[in-house]
């Protein structure tokens, strides 16, 4: 299949201080109606990058394209149409202390002079609205807090309904619940206007829920672009140390391991469980249909999908077992040595208890949501085993349990 034409590509840029090289031949790809994540250590160049899209900073040498044409060479009007289409979300937000929340976030309208006094006041109240920002409008920022401070930086970004979004830091400073919250209002809005949105952003693995690529700048080189889902399983040891390294211990809205984690606490238990000469023993879980909710619906409805069935995983076999990620949508468990209630009537007990949740049940979603089902497979281990290894044995239990399954049901039919 032919590869589409990127609506922003950088190629090869580099950019120096003096002798500060901070870009050093960074080639990376953005592609129309899709949110690509920008992660990198502090002070990599995160926001040199960011700049460079807005004409803010010029490449030393390199290319920046879009739609195939180098910036370089664009006509004045062609430049000026593309910055229009571009939207920037600050990690400082930027607001201007002197100005109220309303006037923050007309600001960028009333800079173009194309709308009257009552059309801003309509699209502001309706940007306000969705964002449940009402009742601080007529506030000065200093007077609100940081969470808020955010959704006002979001709204005067999305004012003029732009084609491009860039957000530096999003959710910076900000807790578990309202990360999400803004992750969920970006996604949101780039589902209903189809907007491009590049992200810079530390909050991994959550800005992945919402990421259709990923990007790593690390030494001033973009050193992995592609799905998280690749990102994540990537075999490449420089990618693997530098997720593990940047990846906090535990995903805080799912209450999972992260997948690195994971891998070092059943690297260490095999070695004593070995020395015991007790076999582990360990579970994958997933939901059936995960990829075409995604798919249909989106990544938010999948994850919470995916975040009730962690809650549900984590309470049902207790504290005593260890439960992290291993892929976007799967659950690994290591279970202790005695004592774990596992059967396959809990499975179905797991799917018909999610089913019940508030959340599905108010006709949000839609069909897609509400038919899936749990699966889950367990194995023993004895000897040495890869991390690898033990998944790809799992998964292979999973496929064998939904092929049998299926024979099963077209033997009654
Ligand atoms: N205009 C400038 N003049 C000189 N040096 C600069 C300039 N802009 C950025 N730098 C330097 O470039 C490097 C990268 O800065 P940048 O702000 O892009 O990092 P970052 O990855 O966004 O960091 P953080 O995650 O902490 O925000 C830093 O060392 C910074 O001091």
């Amino acid at each position: 299949m032919a590869q589409k034409t990127p609506l922003i590509e950088f190629v090869d840029v580099k950019k120096a201080f003096g002798e500060k090289v901070v870009l050093d031949g960074v080639s990376c790809a953005f592609y129309e109606g899709e949110i690509t994540t920008i992660i990198g250590k502090s002070g990599v160049g995160k926001s040199v990058f960011l700049k460079h899209i807005v004409g803010l900073l010029k490449p030393d040498s390199g290319q920046i394209r879009v739609r195939g044409v180098p910036l370089s060479k664009m006509d004045r009007e062609s430049l000026k149409a593309f910055k229009k289409s571009i939207s920037y979300m600050f990690q400082s937000n930027a607001l201007f202390d002197s100005m109220t929340i309303y006037e923050n976030i007309a600001l960028p309208l009333v800079e173009r002079r194309q709308l009257t006094k009552a059309q801003i006041d309509e699209k502001v109240r309706s940007k306000v609205e969705q964002l449940e920002l009402g009742d601080v409008l007529s506030k000065y920022p200093s007077q609100i807090s940081g969470g808020m401070q955010k959704r006002v930086a979001l709204a005067r970004a999305l004012i003029t309904d732009p084609k491009i979004v860039l957000f530096d830091e999003p959710t910076a400073g900000l807790d578990p619940l309202r990360k999400n919250a803004v992750f969920s209002m970006v996604h949101h809005y780039q589902k209903s206007f189809g907007f491009t949105g590049i992200i810079v952003s530390h909050d991994i693995p959550d800005v992945f829920y919402i990421s259709d690529r990923v990007a790593i700048l690390e030494g001033g080189k973009i050193i992995f672009q592609g799905s998280p889902m690749a990102l994540e399983q990537s075999p490449d040891p420089t990618v693997k140390l530098f997720i593990g390294g940047e990846m906090g211990l535990i995903d805080e809205l799912t209450g999972l391991l992260t997948r690195a984690e994971m891998e070092y606490r059943v690297r260490h238990e095999m070695v004593l469980r070995e020395a015991r000469g007790v076999p582990m023993k360990m579970g994958l879980f997933s939901v059936g249909n995960l990829e075409e909710i995604d798919e249909h619906v989106g990544h938010i409805a999948s994850h919470k999908i995916f975040q009730c069935l962690a809650g549900e995983l984590i309470e049902f076999f207790g504290k005593n077992v260890v439960a992290g990620r291993c892929g976007p949508s799967e659950i690994l468990v290591l279970f202790p040595i005695t004592g774990n209630k596992f059967s396959e009537g809990f499975l179905k007990e797991l799917s018909q208890r999610l089913k019940k949740k508030p959340f599905l049940q108010k006709n949000t979603y839609s069909r897609v949501c509400r038919d899936f089902n749990i699966r889950g497979a367990v194995r023993e281990f004895r000897g040495k085993k890869s991390f690898e290894e033990i998944i790809c044995n799992l998964r292979e239990s999973l496929k064998d349990i939904a092929a049998l399954r299926c024979n099963r049901e077209s033997n009654n039919e």
